[in-house]
């Protein structure tokens, strides 16, 4: 107990000794952990100096090199190794490092016309829809600057007409024997693209941040690398567009979906039906409704509440998430599994309930803000706490922390149905392969993290009441586990 609020006073100290921006990163915490963790590292001789060093540079330099080349890789296993990451390491190793990036990236066709054309074509249709298509607008929540940023309500109908637009393009296609499937056969020239093109646009943002910033969320660590691997901004807006929101939402999330669809049905023409792709990609398009279906309150995730507009979460959205988040689906194009009726009920059956309770608790969370507590959870009035912050400004705020519902099992139990669903949704690729697993022990590590991540955020912004929640709820995912 003593050691959370320690830190608070420690951060507080940090936010009147240091710049803001320091403080913000801080808070913004990517890699910062309890302060016994710190002490155990200094108990083994490990200075703040190392730990700049592995947090700002070593950590950003290492994903920035690494996860270009694994989404590559990702690709060229499923479709090059038939999924089998055995194959794929065989067959690289047999050549040098060199030749085998040569041979990673060779094939590739990066910003050949047809990729620009897909890449920029949809963004132009994106950006068309986030502009014009009607929504409330509704504001997120107060950042740690005291700025309230407003967002257009849009994402679900822009979800919908993207989907529909997609299959009417579909039935119009067929008729002249073309099919959006050529978008799966032209993928790796997309995905070389895409990583090129993003990597340039978080350069724009980084130098944006800088020095034509769109709030006073924003500023410099001191650190390149660390700014451009974190961003400079919180929020940046260009033309009046939400630059986290495109990336996230109408990009990453949209992108997701069409290629679960386009895999689909690459699948049906190769292979015809089959019911393990069918499963999966229910499942998945299931997820990401939800997701539209919820859109406004991601607005107050700590993707867009403290992460900044830079490599980890603008690249992460664009080329990341298509590539891993997908995976399965792709996976499943070229390695065909029939699962029969009574497994494809099960998972299918399973995979709705996860989603339900993941939504269920994301929607307790915000209905007992909206409703200022007076509402029911489970049947019951919620135990809640009503958590003091101040902002860095000096002003006071209060917010309500629910401790009961799905809020009352542990502090991040909705992260178990998460990972439940994405297994469910990877089950169908049955157990021949490693491949079709990355995306569910990625998830389990990210979300693992993040909860670290969210801990330290909220004993940060609430002192004493967030450590009224742990002591009433004391297990961080797993209740009386972990
Ligand atoms: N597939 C993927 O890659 C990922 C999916 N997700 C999913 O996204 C959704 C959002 O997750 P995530 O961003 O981690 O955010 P959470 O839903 O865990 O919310 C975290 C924030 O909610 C507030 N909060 C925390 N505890 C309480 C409480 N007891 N009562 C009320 N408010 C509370 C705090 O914000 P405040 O400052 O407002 O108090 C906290 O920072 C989830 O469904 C999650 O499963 C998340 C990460 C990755
Ligand atoms: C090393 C980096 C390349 C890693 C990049 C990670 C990001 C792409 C992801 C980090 C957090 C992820 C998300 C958070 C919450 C979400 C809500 C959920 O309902 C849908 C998925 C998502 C938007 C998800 C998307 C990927 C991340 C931003």
């Amino acid at each position: 107990m003593h050691s959370l609020l320690d830190m608070s006073k420690r951060k507080e100290k940090a936010s009147k000794q240091q710049d803001p921006v320091t403080r913000s990163d801080m808070l913004s915490n990517g890699f910062h952990g309890y302060k016994e963790g710190y002490e155990k590292l200094e108990k083994i001789g490990v200075t703040q100096h190392n730990r700049d060093f592995f947090n700002k540079i070593f950590v950003p330099v290492f994903l920035m090199v690494s996860t270009p080349n694994f989404v590559m890789l990702l690709w060229y296993t499923a479709t090059k190794h038939k999924g089998s990451y055995g194959n794929m390491v065989h067959s690289i190793t047999q050549a040098s490092t060199l030749d085998s990036l040569r041979e990673l990236w060779g094939d590739v066709h990066i910003c050949s016309n047809f990729a620009l054309s897909v890449v920029f074509g949809y963004c132009i249709w994106a950006l068309l829809l986030m502009k014009c298509l009607p929504g409330k607008l509704v504001k997120g929540p107060i950042t740690p600057k005291g700025n309230t940023p407003v967002y257009k309500d849009n994402g679900f109908s822009h979800y919908v007409v993207t989907m529909t637009t997609l299959f009417i393009l579909t039935v119009i296609l067929k008729k002249y024997n073309l099919s959006p499937s050529v978008v799966y056969d032209n993928f790796g020239d997309i995905l070389g693209t895409l990583n090129v093109l993003s990597a340039i646009f978080c350069i724009f943002l980084y130098i944006k941040g800088l020095y034509s910033p769109s709030s006073t969320d924003c500023g410099s660590s001191g650190n390149i690398i660390f700014d451009y691997y974190w961003g400079t901004e919180l929020y940046p807006r260009v033309l009046g567009f939400d630059i986290k929101v495109f990336t996230n939402c109408r990009f990453g999330m949209t992108i997701w979906a069409v290629l679960v669809y386009i895999y689909a049905l690459k699948s049906f023409e190769l292979h015809g039906f089959v019911d393990s792709m069918i499963v999966s990609a229910i499942l998945q398009l299931a997820y990401i409704t939800k997701f539209f279906w919820w859109e406004a309150g991601y607005l107050s995730t700590i993707d867009i509440m403290v992460d900044r507009a830079g490599y980890y979460i603008c690249w992460g959205c664009l080329v990341y998430v298509p590539s891993l988040y997908a995976s399965v689906s792709l996976y499943l194009v070229n390695n065909p599994v029939y699962l029969g009726r009574f497994w494809s009920t099960f998972i299918l059956t399973c995979g709705l309930l996860s989603i339900s309770v993941n939504y269920f608790a994301d929607w307790q969370k915000q209905r007992v803000r909206s409703a200022d507590g007076d509402c029911l959870i489970w049947g019951k009035k919620p135990n809640i706490i009503r958590a003091k912050y101040t902002l860095e400004d000096g002003q006071e705020k209060e917010s309500i922390l629910l401790t009961s519902g799905w809020w009352g099992l542990s502090r991040h139990f909705h992260y178990i149905p998460e990972i439940l669903l994405a297994l469910f949704w990877t089950l169908p690729a049955g157990f021949e392969n490693f491949m079709p697993f990355s995306y569910v022990i990625f998830l389990t590590i990210l979300l693992t993290h993040r909860s670290f991540r969210d801990d330290d955020k909220c004993s940060s912004k609430y002192g004493p009441f967030w450590m009224d929640y742990c002591e009433r709820v004391p297990h961080r995912i797993v209740p009386y586990l972990f």
